[in-house]
């Protein structure tokens, strides 16, 4: 353990002072005891000699006064006063005898009376004393005196004095008593005075020693303390330097010490601070190779803690600088490498390192990396810019404030057709071509423009090698040196050809027709607005006609899609022919065409060009070495007559074009007001229809399809009927297609097909026997995707069977979407209903046709069978459909048939039914009943006309 100067000094100079004070005290009452036993002694011996003078003072004085007062006695013999005398001095104290004796030494009295004895001789002469002397002698226990009696001269006797030496001795033992008690408490007083003072010595001198040790204690703790911050590297001293004695000076100097280390010593902290700041990352190394200090930056660098590094070896941390290769090249400088981080990922680094050396002997080394990620990213990118500039496929031209090329990359040198070699110091602007707007000097502009802004860019063109023009983009950004001031202009050329080029494409296809190359729809109605208003502006008129191919879907059903665009294109190819240069001709869309004649004077100018326009479709087309017929249906109208704007235009003239599709195709036909009657009246119509439906103002009639062999009705047909509030009864023909145009005849169909089940199914529960019943089914109607679902829910609540049903549809509608039609038909055929081709002769399908649809019945159109008994083309034609359709395993529904001639010439062809007036009107549901409830005698009657011969 650690001892103090206080704990060495003070405690044992405190023992030292209690010890010397200890001793002290013992020898001073060793003493004092001796001094009080010598004093106590003397004064026994002083008091005994003093008492022993005083008792022979006694003695000599009552001799003397025996002596003197007996001299008559004793010469007188006056015994008894000799013994009152005597009597009187022994009874004095401390006489214990008093003796007169002759002067022969006989006894003469001793005192008392009758004492035996008294003639005893005195023991010693008493002859020899002389007059007025006397003799002491002491003996053990008496003291004896002897005085002469003298008469005079003459010696009568003498007196002997016997004086107990018992009272001394008494008092004597009584005195030292006394004196022993005396010395005993002055001694006891002395001890404890003696121990008090050396307490307080002790005390005080314990204090002294303190205040001494502290004195010394403090300043020299203080310079320990200090001293040891210095050790630390704390330099700055603060001491009590005010002392003014040794430790005063030692506090002084060692400030200054300190002072001048601060000044000229590097500290621990210094060079700690120094390390710690390093932006370089360090690490000291034992010679091999284990790490022993590292810096901040180091840790940071390699996202590790201090504790971690310390002690893990230099070549975990810096592989390719084995602390072998530094003992050996003894020095390395700026050596690109890499540190290993945390996670194992290389960091690069310009390493630098060194031994140490302490005394010749290698102490450690050091290694001071620098972090090079960024210069090697940069380098990366440099290498990659310098990589892209070779490589881009963008112009790139490094030009001076002059505009003097000082480097272009290949892409450029190409562009202009030069080598880069040839570029090198030629003026930029010598490559421009009506660069901004054909200024004097464009790239002095655009320099200024940069040095303004820091970049400019613009749409210029560069003048190929072969002296055409490339449309480039110019990106021109400034090159700025340390100062800032402009350097250089990097100019960057997008080409902007293919751009263009695509542009130009999308351009043409926004507003051109694919096909034929034609002005689309868009266009079309932009010229159509530039044509009007340049029309208003002359006074003059112009023509619409639009064109539709007749039967165009069937080309593209029949021969493939590739065909009938091949078709569409020798169309607008033939069109563009026979129209002059300023009309404009433009496919809308599908099979459909319009043309713009402009200028014309009257409408039979545009008579003309129509019909010039039919007469391109009097000859075949060329397709691919087939020859293709095709024929045009052309509605016309006319501004400012027939509208005053191009879409009023537009629509009067399509709705033209189907009053001549519905006159029998291939013809023109010039809008009418009448067709604007009609137009208005298909408004009116749907607006009443979906009244109609919400009034529930639709019923359907019945028309009985008859056996022609046996005259009894197989089925019947359901046929819609509608009476208008205001137009009374409209016939299906009429608000049927307008239905279908405006999206009504899902709900119309739906309900015609719920009421026709909901009826079969009522007249089934009255007993009434109807075999199956035929509903007509739209195009719109028959290709909605519910549909097939619908009829089976519908079929499921009314308890009808899908074989009691029949679906007709036209020709038409099935030749619309042959692929989906086939579907459609085949799932409903699946289900068991039956399918009737009806208006069969007005379509434009062959009969083989018909071999793709799973189709069982055949309805030969009433136009057809009019006039079989009149005319032989058609007789032949109903005979032949008759032979083909039984060939291909289809029965046939004569529809029309209106006369007994026509049942004859039917049945003799062998078709199986017929339906017409003939044999029953569309009769009510009521009406019906009736009929069917009032038995097969009026049945047959009704159905077997001929049979009853009416
Ligand atoms: N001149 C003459 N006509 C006869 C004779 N026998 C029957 N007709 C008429 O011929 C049409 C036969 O129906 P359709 O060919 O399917 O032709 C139908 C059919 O295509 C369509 N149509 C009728 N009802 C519906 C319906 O509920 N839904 C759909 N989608 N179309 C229907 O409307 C067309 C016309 O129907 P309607 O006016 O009812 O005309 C019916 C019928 O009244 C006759 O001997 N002489």
């Amino acid at each position: 353990m650690r001892g103090g100067l206080f704990r060495r000094y003070a405690i044992p100079f405190l023992a030292l002072i209690a010890g010397v004070a200890a001793a002290i005290t013992t020898a001073h009452l060793l003493l004092l005891g001796q001094a009080m036993h010598s004093a106590s002694q003397s004064s026994a011996e002083a008091l005994e000699k003093a008492l022993y003078a005083q008792l022979e003072q006694r003695g000599r004085l009552l001799a003397g006064f025996l002596a003197d007062d007996l001299v008559n006695s004793v010469y007188n013999y006056d015994m008894a006063t000799i013994q009152e005398t005597l009597v009187t001095v022994t009874g004095q104290p401390d006489v214990a005898h008093a003796l007169i004796y002759d002067t022969d030494g006989q006894m003469l009295h001793d005192g008392r009376q009758g004492i035996p004895g008294f003639s005893r001789p005195v023991d010693s002469p008493l002859d020899d004393l002389r007059a007025g002397e006397m003799r002491l002698r002491r003996l053990a226990e008496t003291l004896e005196v002897d005085a002469p009696i003298l008469l005079g001269e003459r010696p009568l006797g003498a007196v002997r004095l016997v004086l107990s030496l018992e009272g001394i001795r008494a008092g004597i033992d009584a005195s030292r008593s006394r004196i022993d008690a005396v010395a005993d408490a002055s001694f006891y007083r002395d001890i404890v005075a003696t121990a008090l003072i050396s307490l307080v010595l002790m005390a005080v001198g314990g204090g002294l020693a303190l205040w001494v040790t502290r004195r010394l204690v403090r300043p020299i703790r203080q310079l320990a303390q200090s001293a040891d911050r210095v050790g630390k590297g704390d330099y700055n001293i603060e001491v009590d330097s005010r002392r003014d004695d040794e430790l005063g000076d030692l506090a002084r100097s060692f400030q200054a010490m300190g002072r001048n280390l601060a000044h000229t010593t590097i500290s621990k902290q210094y060079l700690d601070n120094i390390i710690g700041s390093m932006e370089n990352a360090l690490l000291v190394s034992t010679p091999e190779g284990r790490v022993t200090l590292v810096n901040r930056a180091l840790c940071v660098l390699l996202g590790q803690a201090e504790k971690d590094l310390i002690g893990s070896q230099v070549t975990d941390l810096a592989p390719e600088v084995p602390p072998q290769r530094l003992l050996s090249e003894g020095i390395i400088n700026g050596l690109e490498t890499w540190l290993t981080s945390r996670g194992g990922r290389p960091i690069p680094v310009s390493l630098s390192g060194s031994v140490m050396h302490e005394n010749g002997t290698v102490r450690g080394l050091v290694l001071v990396a620098q972090d090079i990620t960024e210069r090697k990213q940069a380098e990366e990118q440099l290498r990659l810019a310098s990589s892209v500039f070779a490589n881009t496929s963008e112009g790139i031209v490094i030009i001076d404030e002059r505009g003097v090329i000082r480097m272009v990359n290949g892409a450029f040198a190409q562009l202009v057709g030069r080598s880069p070699a040839q570029l090198n110091d030629k003026v930029f602007g010598e490559f421009l071509v009506d660069a901004i707007g054909g200024r004097e000097d464009p790239v002095g502009e655009i320099v200024e423009a940069v040095v303004r802004k820091g970049q400019w860019e613009g749409e210029i063109s560069v003048q190929r090698g072969d002296g055409t023009r490339a449309p480039q983009w110019l990106t021109v950004s400034a090159v700025r040196d340390d100062a800032g001031a402009l350097s250089q202009c990097a100019c960057i050329l997008l080409d902007l050809t293919e751009l263009r080029d695509a542009e130009e494409r999308v351009r043409h296809l926004a507003y051109f027709d694919t096909i034929t190359g034609l002005p689309n729809r868009t266009l079309f109605q932009d010229r159509l607005e530039h044509a009007l208003a340049h029309a208003n502006r002359e006074g003059h008129r112009l023509a619409v006609l639009f064109l539709d191919l007749d039967r165009f879907k069937s080309v593209n059903d029949t021969l493939g899609h590739a065909m009938g665009d091949q078709l569409l294109a020798a169309v607008a190819r033939g069109l563009s022919r026979s129209l002059r240069a300023e009309d404009t001709v433009a496919r809308l869309g599908g099979d459909e065409f319009a043309v713009i004649v402009d200028n014309i004077a009257q409408a039979e100018d545009v008579a003309q060009v129509a019909a010039k326009v039919m007469e391109i479709f009097g000859r075949p087309f060329q397709v691919t070495g087939h020859d293709l017929f095709t024929s045009a249906s052309i509605g016309i109208s006319v501004y400012p007559d027939d509208a005053r704007d191009g879409e009023g235009l537009l629509r009067n003239a399509d709705t033209a074009m189907y009053r001549a599709k519905e006159r029998g195709r291939n013809s023109y036909q010039f809008f009418t007001s009448d067709m604007n009657a009609r137009a208005l009246e298909h408004m009116a119509l749907e607006h009443g229809m979906r009244r109609a439906l919400e009034r529930d103002e639709f019923r359907l009639a019945y028309q009985p399809i008859v056996d022609l062999e046996t005259r009894e009705p197989v089925g019947m047909e359901a046929l819609v009927r509608w009476t208008h509030p205001q137009l009374g009864e409209v016939p299906p023909g009429r608000f049927i297609p307008v239905a279908e145009d405006c999206g009504l005849i899902g709900r119309l169909g739906e309900w015609v097909l719920t009421e026709a089940c909901r009826q079969l199914s009522a007249w089934r529960r009255e007993g009434i026997t109807v075999q199956r019943l035929a509903v007509n089914i739209s195009s719109r109607q028959f290709y909605d995707p519910q549909l097939v679902d619908r009829i089976q829910d519908i079929l499921a609540s009314s308890g009808i069977a899908p074989t009691d049903l029949s679906l007709e549809l036209t020709e038409r509608t099935l030749i619309d979407d042959v692929e989906g039609s086939t579907g459609i038909l085949t799932r409903l055929h699946e289900l068991g209903l039956e399918i009737a081709l009806d208006d069969f002769g007005t379509g434009y399908s062959a009969l083989g046709f018909l071999k793709r649809f799973p189709i069982q019945l055949l309805k030969v159109d009433a136009s057809f069978v009019n006039d079989i008994a009149l005319d032989d083309d058609d007789a032949a034609l109903v005979e032949g459909i008759v032979t083909l359709a039984h060939n291909l395993g289809l029965k046939v529904v004569a529809e029309g048939v209106e006369n007994l001639d026509q049942v004859h010439l039917l049945a003799g062809y062998g078709c199986d039914y017929a339906q017409g007036y003939f044999f029953a009107r569309p009769l009510s549901a009521q009406q019906m009943t009736d009929v069917l409830l009032q038995g097969q005698g009026l049945s047959a009657r009704k159905f077997n006309r001929d049979r009853a011969g009416t």
